[in-house]
Parts: C-alpha cells; sequence; structure tokens
C-alpha cells in the first residue's frame, strides 16, 4: 500500500528516532520505574524509561547487534514465509515460519500489530532482555523487525504444548512431571536472574512443556532488567519495580506494596504453578477481581491456600517446598539457587553418556544419598562448607517457615558431627567455628526484632576418622575425609524444615519424607552401583 505523503515522513521521523536510540552505544539499560503506581496490561500500557547514567550489567549491548533488530528497509515477509497459527496472546497472534532461503528450518514468529512508540520499545526492550539469557530452558529470540504497523519478534520454535493446555487436559500432573517441571522451571529463573531479570509473567500459558516434562520459558514481554551498573560509580543497582503487572493468579502480594519488588516475584508465581500443577485448583481464585487485590494486598499472610484438602495431600517436602516459595515476605521466600538445593527438587540425573565436571557436583544432592555422599564426593574442605551452608541455609530457612506458627520450642538445638581426619583438624575446627560464628549471626539477625534467640547449632564436633586423609585425596593439602555429617537435635526436634529427622543422630542424607502412618521409619535411598562407580572414576 502506498503511503500518503504526512504518514510516511511521521513514519520515517519515528524510525530515525529509534535508530538513533538504537545507536546511542545501545544503552537500552531497564531504569527504576517511576514511583507512581501504574496498574498496566501487559505490553499494551507499561511505561519504561531512559536513563543515561544507567548502563547495563554484566553485558553489554554490543552484543545485541544492530543486524538483528531489523531497522533496515528489509521486510519480514520478504525474508520469511508464515506457516500455521500456533497460538494468540493479548498482545499478538504466533505463526510457525521458515526462512525463504532455508526451509527446514523452522522459527515462531509473534506478530504484534501496533505503531505506538512506548510499545515498540517495550518489545525492543524485552527482545535485549532475552539477548542476555542462554539456557537450554528459554526459548530463544533471534530478530525484530520493526515495520510501519507490525512488530515481528523471530524466535526459536518449541515445537510442544503449553503448560496451560496440560493442565486444561488432565487438571492435575503427577508428583514426578511436576518435579521436572519445576527443576527445569528453576534452572530458567535462576539463569534470567543471573542475568538481572525479572521474567514477572510467570504463568502456565509462558511455559512450554516437553513429552519429557522439562520446559522451556516463553515471553518476555514485559520482563524488566533489574541489575544495573552506575558508569559514574561502577557499582552495581538493584532496582526495585513498581509497575502492577503480571496475571493476577501469579502476582506476588509484594507486587501491591508501595515499595516496590524485586525478582523474588518470579519465585512466587513458580510456587503458584506447582501447586496448581499438583492441586488442580489456583492458591488464591476469586469471582471478582477486587477481592483478590484485597487479599494480596493484606500485610499479613493469607494461608487459606494451605489449609485446603487437596494441598494437605501432598507429600510434606512438596508442601514445605511450595510454602517456601509461596512466603508473604519475600526476604524468606527462596531464590532460584536455593529452591533448586530443596530436598523436594529431584538431583541432577546423570544420563547414560555421563559427563560431569566439578563444579556441575551439587554437594546437597549429595547429601541425599549417604553412600555417594561418603565415598566419592565430599571430599574437600571447601566441600565440607558447602555440605555446612547447605545444612544451615535449611536451618535459617526452619526459622522462616514459622510464618504459620510461632515456634513452641525456642531452644531447639542442633549439632553437627562431622568426621574429620587427624591432620587438619586444627584448621578444619577453625573454619567451623567461623561458619557456626557467621551461621549464629545470621540466624541472631534474622530474629532480632523478636528479642529471642533460638540455637540452632550448639556444638560441632570433629571425630577422629579412620583412613587418613593420603588415602582419598593425596593431591589436596586442605582436603579432609568427611564420612558422614551428623546433626543431632534436641529430644523435642522430630520435624525440621517440614522433614522427618527420626533419630536423635542422623545423617543428613536420612532425611526423607515422612513416610505415611508410619512416623519414625527411615528410609534410605539405594546409590546405583554403575553410577557410584562412574563417579568415583570420576574421583581419580
Ligand atoms: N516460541 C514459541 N514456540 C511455539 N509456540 C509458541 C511460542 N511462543 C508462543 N507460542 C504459543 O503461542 C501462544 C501465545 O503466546 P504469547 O506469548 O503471544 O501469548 P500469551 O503468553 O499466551 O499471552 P499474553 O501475551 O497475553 O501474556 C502461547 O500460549 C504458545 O502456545
Amino acid at each position: 500500500m502506498i503511503q500518503s505523503q504526512p504518514q510516511q515522513s511521521q513514519f520515517q521521523k519515528r524510525m530515525q528516532k529509534i535508530k538513533g536510540f538504537l545507536n546511542s552505544e545501545c544503552n537500552f539499560s531497564p531504569v527504576e520505574e517511576t514511583n507512581e503506581r501504574k496498574t498496566k496490561t501487559p505490553l499494551l500500557t507499561q511505561q519504561q524509561q531512559q536513563s543515561s547514567d544507567l548502563s547495563d550489567h554484566d553485558t553489554n549491548y554490543n552484543n545485541v547487534e544492530n543486524n538483528q533488530i531489523g531497522l533496515k528497509n528489509n521486510c519480514f515477509l520478504d525474508e520469511y514465509t508464515l506457516g500455521e497459527k500456533l497460538g494468540e496472546g493479548t498482545n499478538g497472534i504466533v505463526w510457525l515460519c521458515w526462512s525463504k532461503l532455508d526451509d527446514q528450518v523452522k522459527y515462531a514468529v509473534k506478530v504484534i500489530p501496533t505503531d505506538d512508540e512506548e510499545i515498540i520499545n517495550m518489545v525492543k526492550q524485552a527482545f535485549i532482555n532475552s539477548q542476555l539469557l542462554k539456557s537450554p530452558f528459554i526459548a530463544k529470540c533471534y530478530k525484530l523487525f520493526i515495520e510501519q504497523t507490525k512488530l515481528y519478534l523471530l524466535m526459536e520454535w518449541v515445537p510442544c504444548s503449553n503448560l496451560e493446555t496440560l493442565l486444561k487436559q488432565n487438571q492435575r500432573l503427577k508428583e514426578k512431571q511436576v518435579q521436572q517441571i519445576a527443576l527445569t522451571l528453576l534452572k530458567a529463573v535462576k539463569c534470567l536472574h543471573k542475568a538481572g531479570v525479572c521474567h514477572r509473567d510467570i504463568k502456565p500459558d509462558n511455559i512450554q512443556v516437553f513429552m519429557d516434562y522439562k520446559i522451556k520459558l516463553i515471553d518476555f514481554g514485559v520482563s524488566r532488567r533489574f541489575v544495573t551498573i552506575n558508569q559514574n560509580t561502577l557499582r552495581y543497582n538493584r532496582n526495585k519495580m513498581m509497575t502492577i503487572t503480571g496475571n493476577i493468579h501469579y502476582r506476588a502480594p509484594e507486587i501491591y506494596r508501595d515499595y516496590g519488588y524485586d525478582s523474588q516475584v518470579d519465585l512466587w508465581a513458580i510456587g503458584v504453578v506447582i501447586y496448581q500443577c499438583l492441586t488442580g485448583i489456583l492458591p488464591y481464585s476469586s469471582e471478582y477481581t477486587g477481592d483478590l487485590i484485597e487479599t494480596l494486598s493484606q500485610r499479613e499472610p493469607q494461608l487459606d491456600p494451605f489449609h485446603k484438602q487437596a494441598f494437605l495431600e501432598l507429600p510434606t517436602s512438596c508442601r514445605d517446598f511450595i510454602k517456601r516459595l509461596m512466603m508473604w515476605n519475600p526476604l524468606k521466600r527462596l531464590n532460584a539457587s536455593e529452591a533448586l538445593r530443596h530436598i523436594w527438587i529431584p538431583s541432577y540425573t546423570f544420563p547414560n553418556q555421563i559427563k560431569i565436571v566439578k563444579d556441575d557436583i551439587d554437594v546437597s544432592k549429595s547429601s541425599q544419598n549417604s553412600d555417594l555422599y561418603n565415598k566419592t564426593l565430599i571430599n574437600s574442605a571447601m566441600m565440607l562448607n558447602q555440605e555446612l551452608a547447605n545444612t544451615l541455609l535449611k536451618s535459617r530457612r526452619f526459622d522462616a517457615i514459622q510464618e504459620e506458627d510461632t515456634p513452641k520450642d525456642l531452644n531447639k538445638s542442633l549439632e553437627v558431627s562431622i568426621n574429620g581426619c587427624s591432620n587438619n583438624q586444627d584448621s578444619l575446627k577453625q573454619r567451623l567455628e567461623q561458619f557456626k560464628l557467621q551461621a549464629s549471626t545470621q540466624i541472631h539477625q534474622r530474629i532480632g526484632g523478636k528479642k529471642e534467640t533460638i540455637k540452632y547449632i550448639n556444638t560441632i564436633t570433629i571425630f577422629e576418622s579412620e583412613k587418613s586423609i593420603n588415602e582419598f585425596n593425596p593431591r589436596m593439602e586442605t582436603s579432609i575425609d568427611i564420612r558422614s555429617l551428623h546433626i543431632q537435635t534436641c529430644k523435642n526436634v522430630k520435624d525440621l524444615f517440614g522433614l522427618n529427622l527420626c533419630e536423635s543422630q542422623v545423617s543428613l542424607t536420612q532425611i526423607e519424607d515422612i513416610p505415611e502412618n508410619d512416623n519414625q521409619q527411615l528410609q534410605t535411598k539405594q546409590i546405583d552401583a554403575d553410577l557410584l562407580q562412574q563417579l568415583t572414576q570420576f574421583e581419580q
């Protein structure tokens, strides 16, 4: 269609402006949103401001080559052919497509009809945010074409259904399936947050689920960069977000607070998604939006969802996990890394072709299996520290879970006993003391307001090891041989962070879900002999 002269010049002007915007060292840093409250629909009305003194965190936009943004005269439809419709969102339709030069590789393209500059900037922002992310669990965005009345966002095609469709078909999913969804979703969000990006619209529609229940996160339409670096001071800023956005059923309560919110809102949304997948119901819902907003705006935690029958039927560790993700207070809520270490999240799976690098080993997972733990993985002081960190993390979170009731017994104690090698007893003791101090400080700060002291760790005892350090790891001077990690609780503590401790002296590896109708039985996982052998080889 031939444009009339005035329209053309207006369009050209706008393109000039956008080009200038893009070329000005590509400073797209999202900046603090205005303090003014805005309740807006995703994409259509959200406002973003520019700030010149803030630039991007840990990545520069030079990575985002200009040719990825189709600002030239090239039209999307000159280069790509549209196929079938894949889905429809509030702001546009998603189509299958392929390049005219190579029809073998398929893509998905979101076509957003608009000539509103604000929306153009928003989509650009979302596109740029997506460029910061490299995760197998996040759908890639390849190119953005900005044309006169349409935007074309070219993405990786994720050939599977979304979680919303799955839930419509099945209502509830099996625990194992949800565990896999949770694991991969948390990995996606961990990557997102590490890059300083908050998704802000995690919901079943935006989660594509494969046959093996691994996911890919899509739609960064309302995502926001919350970490920026101040060029003058070279210090990182964590910017609070203010805009009320995302689907109301997945919105964290702090979104309705005046002091702003941070990336922890994504963790709340994951908690809601998991709750919904396992119970078939939404934790907070109402016929009237106003009622829902009122519930979420309450200062005190609204705990009704945790008293619903469908929720109470879930296994203890699962309930514990959901509660920790749905902590009213975002500071008490697990972050993505912490959530990945929760006992409900399945361990890393070791595929047939085993390939492990040391950094990949999540020590906390090894603690779920005593053989694996004792024989192969934990053989350095560093790892011991990490293991203790996990113990303490859990202890610390024990405080957090008390959101529901006030602790009955404030004198609970926890003893961590480590079998260590005599050579390194002194340095080990020193490290542990230091660690203990740090831990108690943290706990003290956490509960300081209440002027109460809950002691989680009374003593850390180191026992002589049966074997000498050299037999295990001759290369590392500081390494120690830890035969097992024991924690001892006082008599009253039977249930720590939602899990049964059973005996007075149990290895962390033996903490398992409380079995139905058998509150004292201890279950230990059997280790796969092949896996153990492969891991042992790796250690050598
Ligand atoms: N990369 C993709 N690969 C395959 N299908 C996709 C892809 N992106 C989106 N879809 C499909 O298109 C549908 C619409 O996606 P879109 O992101 O536009 O909207 P939405 O997230 O459902 O809604 P809204 O934009 O209102 O939040 C999705 O639900 C999904 O099924």
